[in-house]
């Protein structure tokens, strides 16, 4: 469960008390999810999502992710704008955290989906990359090869050996290939970032809303194919690669977006940059998690798995 700082009913009723959104009727703190403090909040007129941002979201940040999120929201794409309050204010203090109240959007996030699932995912991913063509805004991708080899030394080899006997030699001759093989032939755009199946919200084979945009940055475009595939096309601990989800989302992107010839033969280097991505920063909050947080931490293994698969299977990405 990802509540980190704590927050009373108390202090969420006066909260409100900044917004025209009614009075609060209840507030439950959210069990996905393992970045920021999140509550669903009733109130008297609706729901909404509030979030506390914690340590890997910079507050300096928070008008780039607003001015997107308020982008692609006029291009059509489901994704849920900042509420501002009777001030016309978007970006609160609470509890001593940066804070947005967020509108709430309907439809579940998938644990297995099905090819259908997937081709939508692709698509909508691929909508959102055409509707940003023309977003002018930048912001230097956090995550990027200075801050995962950061996260490594972070974790120091003991550490990542403790989760994985010779996971630190892994790791090292892992940054030291992408570092050199990471192309610079490709197009940039801000993507999205960390398009897991858990920032879908969807209804069916219906794509209901994007969320979770903390990540987003700007980066190579297809290193957000590479990110969404490595999130959907394995069970959740790594295992069994799934070739029709596969085929299904790469299929349902390219119906959205073009995926250049340059694009697609630098997806298998991508793919292992994404999956070294998330076993890192998985391995650092497997270490380094507060005792106290209400927070389920999530397997760095899972993201082994998948970058043992992409090094050994480059031909997943063929057309
Ligand atoms: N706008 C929204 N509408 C509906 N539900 C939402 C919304 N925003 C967040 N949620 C719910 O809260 C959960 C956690 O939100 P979010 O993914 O943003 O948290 P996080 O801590 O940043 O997660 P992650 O570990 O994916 O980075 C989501 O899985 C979803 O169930
Ligand atoms: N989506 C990420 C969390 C954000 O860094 C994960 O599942 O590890």
């Amino acid at each position: 469960m990802a509540v980190y700082t704590k927050v009373s009913a108390e202090e969420i009723d006066a909260f409100l008390t900044r917004y025209d959104v009614g009075t609060l009727v209840s507030a439950k703190g959210i069990a996905e999810g393992v970045e920021n403090s999140n509550f669903m909040i009733e109130t008297t007129q609706d729901r909404f999502i509030l979030t506390l941002y914690e340590k890997r979201v910079d507050p300096a940040d928070l008008p780039f992710f607003i001015a997107m999120l308020d982008h692609l929201a006029a291009k059509g794409c489901s994704v849920p704008p900042m509420i501002a309050d009777k001030s016309g204010e978007k970006i609160q203090q609470l509890c001593g955290k940066s804070a947005c109240l967020i509108k709430f959007l309907s439809g579940v996030s998938v644990t297995t989906p099905t090819p259908a699932q997937a081709f939508a995912a692709g698509a909508v991913l691929g909508e959102m990359h055409s509707a940003l063509v023309d977003f002018s805004l930048e912001r230097p991708n956090s995550m990027d090869h200075d801050a995962w080899r950061k996260l490594a030394s972070d974790c120091g080899s003991e550490g990542l050996d403790k989760i994985f006997s010779g996971l630190g030699a892994i790791v090292y001759s892992e940054l030291d290939e992408l570092d050199t093989a990471w192309p610079d032939n490709l197009e940039w755009s801000v993507i999205h970032a960390d398009l897991f199946p858990d920032n879908v919200l969807m209804l069916g084979d219906k794509v209901t809303g994007l969320i979770d945009f903390y990540f987003s940055c700007s980066d190579v475009r297809a290193y957000d194919i590479a990110v969404t595939h490595a999130a959907w096309c394995f069970a959740e601990d790594g295992s069994g690669f799934d070739k029709n989800i596969s085929i299904a989302l790469l299929g349902g992107y390219a119906k959205s977006f073009e995926i250049s010839d340059e694009e697609r033969e630098a997806l298998p280097v991508l793919a292992r940059g994404a999956a070294l991505r998330f076993l890192l920063t998985r391995a650092f909050d497997w270490i380094n998690t507060p005792a106290d947080a209400l927070v389920t931490r999530k397997d760095p293994t899972a993201f082994l798995r998948r970058l043992q698969y992409y090094q050994k299977h480059p031909e997943v990405f063929n057309a």
